[in-house]
């Protein structure tokens, strides 16, 4: 089983859709929708803005998320679906499949995740449907928008399965300006070392940190990779992306 977690920046990517839809084995699927959010916010005159790569949710703005995503879910159900392989589109709120509370009261609705219906999901495949989750949790008081990342770093964590984050860009990269300054592998505090001195950035910052919470809640590897046609097969050669673990270990001989 292989949990993907299809970044936002994806949105309408067919061929991607056309590998997942052909996968073998099991899938599970969590999606972004951080770009269509945004212009979904300001076409209806919303200001929205990020800390630490994380959205700022303000109740009213709420609603707007909701919908973007559960259609975004829907869409790539439905297409996952036509090509064969039958998807469901969730949300956190069905069958509490994502349970959170709020992370912090100045980012407004925005949740960390506390548990994960793992029952609903097994139920799914079980049935040789594929579950695709839009990242929104059921909490006191109201639904909550959790980043993507978290999700699926939560999803695969409390299954203990791998975990594959397709993404725009080849892997983490040394330089963002430079495309083919991709680091292979990247440990816990090469992480944190590069959020400080700023090459990593923006939504690369959750990312990042929630593959390292993958690995400790049970995720057995955890990829950033590109979301290419061809992406998916050649994960673990080596020579796509960057693999996150929790510390390096030097072999001397
Ligand atoms: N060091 C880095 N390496 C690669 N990408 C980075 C880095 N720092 C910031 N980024 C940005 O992170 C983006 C990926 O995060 P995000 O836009 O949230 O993607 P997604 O929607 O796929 O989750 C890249 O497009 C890039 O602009
Ligand atoms: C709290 C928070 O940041 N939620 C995200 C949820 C969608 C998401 O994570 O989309 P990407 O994977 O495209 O970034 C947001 O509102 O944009």
């Amino acid at each position: 089983m292989l949990v993907v977690k299809i970044g936002g920046s994806l949105d309408g990517a067919e061929p991607l859709v056309r590998d997942l839809a052909h996968h073998e084995g099991e899938l599970i699927v969590v999606h972004g929708g951080g770009p269509r959010i945004g212009a979904e916010l300001e076409a209806r005159g919303f200001e929205t803005r990020f800390e630490s790569g994380l959205r700022v949710t303000p109740p009213e703005q709420m609603a707007v998320v909701e919908q973007v995503l559960t259609q975004l879910g829907k869409e790539l159900a439905d297409r996952l679906s036509q090509l064969g392989r039958l998807s469901v589109g969730l949300s956190g709120r069905d069958a509490r499949l994502l349970r959170a509370e709020p992370l912090d009261e100045r980012l407004g609705r925005v949740g960390r995740i506390t548990a994960v219906n793992t029952s609903l999901l097994f139920a799914l495949m079980s049935r040789h449907l594929t579950p695709v989750i839009s990242p929104i949790a059921s909490a006191e008081g109201g639904p909550l928008n959790v980043n993507a990342d978290e999700v699926a770093a939560a999803v695969a964590g409390c299954l203990g399965e791998p975990l594959v984050y397709l993404t725009d860009v080849p892997g983490v990269l040394a330089d963002p300006a430079d495309p083919e300054s991709r680091i292979p592998v990247l440990d816990g505090a090469e992480v944190e070392a590069r959020i400080q001195d700023g090459t990593i950035a923006g939504g690369m910052i959750p990312k990042v940190r929630a593959a390292l919470t993958a690995l400790e809640f049970g995720a057995p590897w955890v990829m950033i990779a590109p979301g290419e046609p061809g992406s998916l097969p050649r994960l673990l050669s080596g020579k796509l992306g960057t693999r996150i673990v929790p510390e390096k270990i030097s072999r001397e001989v």
